[in-house]
Parts: C-alpha cells; sequence; structure tokens
C-alpha cells in the first residue's frame, strides 16, 4: 500500500517506499546500535552499526536471533534482559569492534505494544507486558565522552592532590594540615581529649645541602618524610611545612610520657643513616611539643608555643624533644631582641675579645692565649658568650662575628710582637657553620695579610663534634689552612665521637682535653683514666695536648706527672682584657721574662 506522508520541515510528500529507502539509508550509516525484535529475541530490524563489532557478521541482514546481534561476552547479559518483564532498561555494554579498538555503549531497551506503533493510536501507555509486544533497543557509543570525563577526574584529582600536598614529600602542606588539624581540634574539643603537635626541625640540614648539593638535599627530606610516615599511625597527620621544618598531629594522646616516647622513636629514626649518592647521611633533629587544650586552643598559637620549644630543644644542644612551657614565651621574645641587639652590637662595636693564657706545666711558660669574645652589652653589661654564641649560630651572625673575632686577635697579637712582647700564639675558636663557610681559609688568608700576623703565631680551635661531621670535607679545609703555615686544634676533645681513622688524617698538632674529664682529674678514677687516656693516645699521634679549665694545684699536679704538655685555667688566670693581660705581663711578682720567655707563677685564684 502507498501512503502519502508530508514532512513538516520542508513541506514535500513522500512516499511509504521512500521512507523505507530512508529509513534503510538510516539504518546503514547511523552510528548507534539499533534493532527491533520480538519478545522471543526474533530480529525485526537492526543497524548496520552491529557489523563492527567483534564476534558479529558483517551481513546484518541475514541475523534472525537477537543474541547475534552482540559479542558473545554480552550474550550472558543479554538472556538476562530477555527474561525480564520491565518496560525500559538501561545498561551499559563493553564490547570490542572488529578493528580491536574498545568501546563502551550507553544501551535503552524499551518493551512497547504493537499496536501503539501503528498510524492513529492515541491510547493509555501500555503498563503490562504482552506478547503481542515488541522491543527496541538503542544504543549509543559513549567511549569517547567516558574518556574525556576520566581525564577530566584524574585531572581534578591531580590537581586536588598538587594544591593539599607537599610537591617533594608528598606529605600534606601547610592548607592541608590547617585544615586536618582544625578538625582535630574540634574533635578534641567535642570529645574532651588531648591531642599533641610536634614541630619538628632538622639539625644542620643545611650542611647537607652545602655539601652534597641540593638534589641529595631533597633525596634526604624525602626519605625523612618516609620514615615519619613509617613510624607513626594512620590516623595522625604528618605535613611538610616548608624547607626542613615538619609537623605531626597525634590524637587521643593521654600523658606527656607516651608523647615523649613517640618523640624520642623519631629522634632514634631519623638518626639512621640514609644513603645518598655512596654517603651515609643522618640528620638529627629538635622537636619542640605543645599540647591542646594546655597550650593552646588554636592551632596558630599551638604552632607558635611548640616553635618556641623547639628553638630551646636547638639551644640545648639539638637532637632532642621538648615540651613548651609558658615560661619559654618571655625568653623567647628576649630572644628576639637579643638577636636585634647582636646584629648592631656588631655594627656598633660593643663585641670585644679576651685572652687567657696557655701555660706550659714544665716550665711554667706562656706559650699561648686563647682568643674568647665578650659583649660588652649596653644594658645587661659584659655577657659571656654561651649567652649569645648559640644564638649567633643560629642566625648566621657567627660568620660576621667569628671574622671580626679572628681579624681583632690577629691585629692585637702583631701589634704586641710589634711592641716587643711575644706570647707564641692565638689561638680562635672556630664555629662549625664559619668552618664550613665557602672560601673561608681565602678570609684568613687576607686577615693574616691585612694584619701582618705571621701564619705560626695563628692557632684555629675546630670542636670534635665539628671536625667530625662531614669528616672527608673537615680535612680537606683543614689541609688548606695548615699549608698556610697555621697550626689546628681539636678543642673539647672527649666530648664527641671521634672516628680515629679520621683524627690520624687531620693535619692537627694539638688535642685539647675538655674541662668536663679535667674538674675532678685528680679525684675521680674515672676522669682520671678518660684524662690518661686521651694524653697518651695524643702522644701515640706525636701530637701535644693540652687541658682546659685547671682551677687546682693539686689537678695541675696530676696532669704533669702524667705528661700533659700544657694547660689553661683559672688556677693561671681567668679570661683578660687587653689591658688585664698587659698588666699581667709587666707584674713582676706574678710573671718572670726571661730569654727563655714569659713565665706564669702560679697564683691563688684570689688575687684576681
Ligand atoms: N665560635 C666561637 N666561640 C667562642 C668564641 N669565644 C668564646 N667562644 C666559646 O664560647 C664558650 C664559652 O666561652 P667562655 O665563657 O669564654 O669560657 C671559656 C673560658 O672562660 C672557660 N674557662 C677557662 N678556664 C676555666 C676554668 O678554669 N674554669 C671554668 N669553669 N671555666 C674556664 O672555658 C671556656 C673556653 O672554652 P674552650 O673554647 O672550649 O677552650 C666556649 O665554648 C668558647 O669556645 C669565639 O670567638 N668564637
Amino acid at each position: 500500500m502507498e501512503k502519502s506522508v508530508t514532512s513538516v520541515s520542508c513541506q514535500v510528500a513522500v512516499t511509504t517506499a521512500e521512507i523505507r529507502t530512508y529509513f534503510g539509508l538510516l539504518l546503514e550509516h547511523i552510528p548507534v546500535l539499533a534493532s527491533v525484535v520480538t519478545p522471543t529475541g526474533d530480529v525485526l530490524f537492526a543497524s548496520r552499526h552491529h557489523a563492527l563489532l567483534f564476534d558479529v557478521s558483517n551481513n546484518i541482514n541475514e541475523l534472525t536471533e537477537e543474541s547475534e546481534l552482540y559479542p558473545a561476552s554480552a550474550r550472558a547479559r543479554l538472556q538476562q534482559l530477555q527474561s525480564t518483564s520491565a518496560m525500559e532498561c538501561e545498561w551499559e555494554l563493553t564490547a570490542k569492534h572488529k578493528d580491536g579498538s574498545t568501546h563502551l555503549y550507553k544501551m535503552r531497551r524499551t518493551r512497547i505494544a504493537c499496536h501503539r506503533l501503528l498510524p492513529g493510536y492515541a491510547g493509555e501507555p501500555e503498563i503490562q507486558a504482552s506478547s503481542d509486544d515488541v522491543i527496541y533497543t538503542v544504543g549509543v557509543d559513549i567511549t569517547e565522552d567516558e574518556l574525556a570525563e576520566s581525564v577530566l577526574r584524574d585531572h581534578k584529582s591531580h590537581l586536588n592532590f598538587a594544591i593539599f600536598h607537599d610537591p617533594l614529600t608528598g606529605l600534606a602542606n601547610r592548607s592541608l594540615f590547617y585544615d586536618r588539624v582544625n578538625k582535630s581540634i574540634a574533635r578534641a574539643k567535642r570529645t574532651k581529649s588531648s591531642l599533641a603537635l610536634m614541630l619538628l626541625d632538622l639539625d644542620r640540614f643545611k650542611n647537607v645541602n652545602d655539601s652534597l648539593g641540593h638534589e641529595a638535599g631533597d633525596r634526604y627530606l624525602k626519605a625523612v618524610a618516609q620514615h615519619l610516615v613509617d613510624e607513626l599511625r594512620d590516623t595522625d597527620t604528618v605535613a611538610r611545612l616548608g624547607g626542613d621544618e615538619f609537623v605531626v598531629v597525634l590524637e587521643n594522646v593521654t600523658c606527656s610520657e607516651s608523647i615523649e616516647a613517640i618523640a624520642n622513636k623519631l629522634l632514634g629514626c631519623l638518626q639512621q643513616p640514609v644513603v645518598i649518592q655512596g654517603h651515609p647521611i643522618s640528620c638529627t633533629a629538635s622537636i619542640g611539643i605543645s599540647v591542646f587544650p594546655h597550650d593552646g586552643d588554636s592551632i596558630d598559637q599551638l604552632l607558635k608555643h611548640a616553635d618556641t620549644a623547639m628553638y630551646r630543644a636547638k639551644a640545648a644542644g639539638k637532637n632532642r624533644a621538648q615540651f613548651y612551657v609558658s615560661a619559654m614565651s618571655d625568653s623567647a621574645v628576649n630572644y628576639l631582641l637579643l638577636e636585634n641587639d647582636l646584629r648592631r652590637a656588631l655594627e656598633q662595636n660593643e663585641l670585644r675579645v679576651f685572652y687567657q693564657p696557655q701555660v706550659d706545666l714544665n716550665t711554667g711558660r706562656i706559650t699561648g692565649l686563647e682568643a674568647l669574645v665578650r659583649w660588652q652589652h649596653k644594658d645587661r653589661g659584659l655577657m659571656s658568650p654561651v649567652h649569645f654564641i648559640p644564638l649567633a649560630e643560629e642566625t648566621g651572625l657567627i660568620e660576621p662575628l667569628g671574622a671580626w673575632v679572628l681579624e681583632q686577635a690577629c691585629a692585637r697579637f702583631q701589634h704586641w710582637l710589634a711592641a716587643g712582647i711575644d706570647l707564641c700564639k692565638v689561638a680562635v675558636n672556630l664555629s662549625t657553620r664559619q668552618f664550613r663557610q665557602e672560601g673561608f681559609e681565602h678570609t684568613v688568608a687576607q686577615v693574616l695579610r691585612k694584619t701582618g700576623l705571621p701564619a705560626q703565631c695563628l692557632e684555629l680551635e675546630i670542636t670534635e663534634s665539628s671536625a667530625m661531621e662531614n669528616a672527608a670535607n673537615t680535612i680537606n679545609m683543614l689541609n688548606c689552612l695548615s699549608d698556610m703555615g697555621l697550626s689546628l686544634a681539636i678543642d673539647d676533645f672527649g666530648t664527641g665521637y671521634s672516628s680515629l681513622a679520621y683524627l690520624q688524617r687531620f693535619p692537627i698538632q694539638k688535642l685539647k682535653i675538655d674541662r668536663s674529664f679535667i674538674t675532678n682529674v685528680d679525684r675521680d678514677d674515672q676522669e682520671a683514666a678518660i684524662a690518661k687516656s686521651i694524653i697518651d693516645l695524643a702522644h701515640n699521634m706525636s701530637l701535644e695536648v693540652i687541658a682546659e679549665g685547671v682551677e687546682r694545684a693539686s689537678q695541675c699536679q696530676w696532669l704533669g706527672e702524667r705528661g700533659c704538655d700544657q694547660v689553661q685555667g683559672y688556677f693561671y688566670s681567668k679570661p683578660l682584657s687587653e689591658e688585664a693581660l698587659m698588666n699581667l705581663v709587666s707584674d713582676s711578682e706574678r710573671v718572670i721574662c726571661d730569654a727563655s720567655g714569659v713565665r706564669l707563677l702560679s697564683q691563688p685564684l684570689a688575687k684576681h
């Protein structure tokens, strides 16, 4: 039967035969899986697109079973759908094409009563399935949409990660840390529990960067992050706030002992060496701890107080954990004021150098002077270096300060030499930071040139711990300095961890026994044993040995009998200002000046 229909848009009359042709073309080219089947699965129509599917015949017109329109992998699902009486359902079909590509189709299967498809039907929608029905299915390829969406999802999650994590270590960054800890504080408030915030700063991390480069430094920071994550529970928060500063938050803490135990566990694991570029590296850390609600009820307050405690841990010798106590805040303010003051002191010449004689035990002759800095503070009076050297080291001010002391001591000693006062040599203390300063040997050479002091009149003292820290670099620097003709001493010997293998490679002339082994050397067997061992060690290595902190004649006697070469201490003289030293040298009751040099007669302390 030919039937005339009218296209609404172009008002052109078309015949049913033409419609079939168009419909055939449409089925041929439409890029969708389209089919019409009976409830028993007989195919009435199927689009050509089905032929693209793997497992499906190219000759679509010959396919009679609905199952033949789909790959074998989809047939079980199809069977389920065929057995359902639902009028409409949606499903996803993942199917391989014959070209090997995998596609995702969004399928919609609708069951409809046949008579409703006939022209002129305007009845109620069918809600009951019947054998008279037909089922048409349309599947649209959504592979690209899905791909785009998953790229977008990935992109979003990467972006999310980048926004909230530290790119180097992958730990939470400051923003995420604030977010998490604010929630932890809210939880702790609700449950009336405590939480501990630990601020962890690596000690002397700069040395790793300076000696092995930033790449090694970055690798070390990553290893530290991993150590922290490994040691803590998943529920604890670990973040990197920047540089070598990390923060850890522990929830539901019950007592300070358990917090301390965790802090010590972290300190211990950080001491394990990490091998980077073939070098075993280990940095210690200083940890400041504040506890909610005791030390503050906001994250900023807790951080500030942990920071104060952390600085206190550094000042107390590093590699330790320190709880915040409220009295620290006052001294933290003092510390800050002192830092500004110290900068000013350097500019306004408030620093002074004092000199303490070193004496040959056999002859009583002065064999040298140790230069010791003091600060003539306008309000606090004459300040001991113990109150400002750690601060100067922390802030980097030690570099200009140390250079100033060196130049001052060399200039003054040269001045005395020129005036005919020969006190053999002047010893100057070097801090680790100063010693590790790039081109430090040039600074020393420049000072010697500028002041005219012969190199053999200068001795540089470097502490045992600083010499052994990165000993390979120490050897290079000590060789440079030794080549200039000056002498080198290891200070505070016995307090660090010396490697004898390194010690024998250092071009040094002297070991200085730390005061802690001299205090009771004449009364305590253990101290005596250590002091004696150091004296023997020095002599066996053909080094001179000097004992510091000698306050009594009995100590002198003990040391003299054990072969110690020199002593330094209040027994002979306290550190003296330039004027006081000159007075001592010209005091005929205390010194004898003859051809053998200046001999210092031991005097009771009360006289000074
Ligand atoms: N990097 C630099 N460090 C310096 C410099 N000047 C000093 N220092 C270091 O500061 C620390 C404290 O020094 P100071 O208060 O001067 O104490 C020295 C002596 O006064 C003290 N001493 C000497 N004899 C005795 C004694 O018989 N009893 C006693 N109780 N104390 C005594 O010992 C200090 C000398 O120590 P050392 O340097 O280890 O020989 C101190 O660590 C200084 O090194 C500086 O310019 N740069």
